[in-house]
């Protein structure tokens, strides 16, 4: 029986020391310090809004003994020398069950089964490499803890209100990895045979041998998407797989490969209830976003497109959105033509570490549970323009 997976309770952030990133999510994205774990080596801050957890590690001093006050809590040290978003955490049932099953079909797991218990109860967690690049996932069992967190941390109160402040994020919608080149269809089965994952077309015009292609042959990228068995009822996992198609290693994918040092975590989607208020207030903010092109809202039918949803063409030119009515509702693998009402909106930030990698979306989804084409496009000509302003 594969797992049945809910969304991440985390996504662990590994960044190098005293660069800042915790202050920027805090300030400039609103999200709120909720528990510390602080030992002379390491130092580990859990950062929630709405449903969506970053925790943000960082390394003080190098380990000198294998003594446990030394390592991150519930993670693996992926040993960045740049900042990476390297482990995707789900709760499970059966923690101990799960992972001798993920031994028995060949996968690594370095953490075993390990209990962690303070007076507010005990959880049970265990750690399992994932096929793609430094990515792990942290197996977790919290159903006998009673604390605000997770044993080990201690809880931070009152940083800051987080309600009607402008920023309506209710929890993480996808993840988004690059793939190195021909890595696409190995993890595609990974996470089909370990996890129970599901195949699902990203948009109507995908074809299911072929996944979705964007640009042409010798330029562009694959896209392949897939869900938790518990994605349909709304509360599971999405994961998108990205793979370059260029050959001239020069598009985003590729950039991302060579400055993180591999494949890894690209982007996080985060889910909004309300994208224009936030985009604005994060603006206002300092939060950076990607523009699109110009000719993005002049295009031959946008305008009517987003009066059609009913948005206003003005205010989403302004602020850099993108709306997409082709993003098919979810219908498994016979993805069909989606009624016009449904649509979704999105924006992507810059990427929040000193390299070109990993970054943020903002996903506003009316109705509609695929990716918008049209978007993917307008977002991949957007950073090409920005790695070539780059340069
Ligand atoms: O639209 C999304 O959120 C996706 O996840 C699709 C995607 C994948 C890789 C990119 O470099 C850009 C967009």
């Amino acid at each position: 029986m594969a797992a049945l997976l809910s969304r991440p309770f985390f996504i662990s952030l590994h960044v190098p020391y005293r660069q800042g990133w915790a202050q920027d999510l805090v300030n400039t994205f609103r999200f709120q310090p909720v528990a510390v774990r602080e030992t002379p080596w390491v130092r580990q801050l859990a950062l929630c809004r709405g449903c969506a957890v970053f925790l943000l590690n960082e390394r003080l001093n190098p380990a000198p003994a294998r003594d446990p006050s030394c390592e991150f809590l519930y993670d693996v040290d992926p040993r960045p020398t740049l900042g990476t978003a390297s482990n995707v955490c789900f709760e499970v049932d059966d923690v101990p069950g799960l992972c001798r099953q993920l031994q028995s079909r060949g996968c690594s797991v370095p953490v075993p089964p390990t209990e962690v218990r303070d007076e507010s109860g005990s959880v049970t967690y265990g750690v399992v490499s994932s096929i793609v690049g430094n990515i792990s996932h942290t197996l977790l069992d919290r159903s006998r803890y009673r604390g605000p967190f997770l044993p080990g941390f201690q809880p931070i109160r009152g940083a800051f209100s987080a309600t009607e402040d402008g920023i309506e994020i209710t929890h993480f919608d996808h993840i988004t990895y690059v793939c190195r080149r021909g890595g696409t269809r190995a993890a595609l089965d990974w996470y089909q045979r370990c996890f129970g994952f599901r195949r699902f077309l990203l948009n109507p015009q995908e074809r299911l041998d072929k996944g979705y292609v964007l640009g042409g042959q010798g330029t562009g990228m694959l896209l392949l998407a897939l869900q938790s068995a518990q994605g349909a009822l709304g509360h599971g996992c999405k994961l998108v797989l990205a793979e370059s198609l260029s050959s001239d290693g020069t598009n985003q994918v590729d950039t991302f490969l060579e400055q993180h040092g591999g494949a890894g975590i690209q982007h996080v989607g985060l889910c909004t209830t309300d994208i224009v208020t936030t985009t604005r207030t994060l603006q206002q903010l300092g939060a950076r976003f990607f523009t699109p092109p110009v000719t993005y809202y002049s295009q031959d039918g946008k305008a009517e497109e987003i009066q059609g949803a009913g948005q206003d063409p003005h205010t989403l030119a302004e602020l850099g959105i993108l709306l997409d009515t082709t993003a098919s509702r979810d219908k498994g693998t016979d993805a069909a033509e989606s009624p016009s009402q449904e649509y979704l909106m999105q924006i992507f930030t810059h990427p929040i570490f000193a390299e070109e990698t990993f970054f943020l979306e903002l996903i506003d989804r009316r109705g509609a549970s695929g990716f918008g084409e049209g978007n993917i496009r307008a977002l991949w000509k957007a950073v090409q323009i920005y790695m070539d302003q780059q340069q």
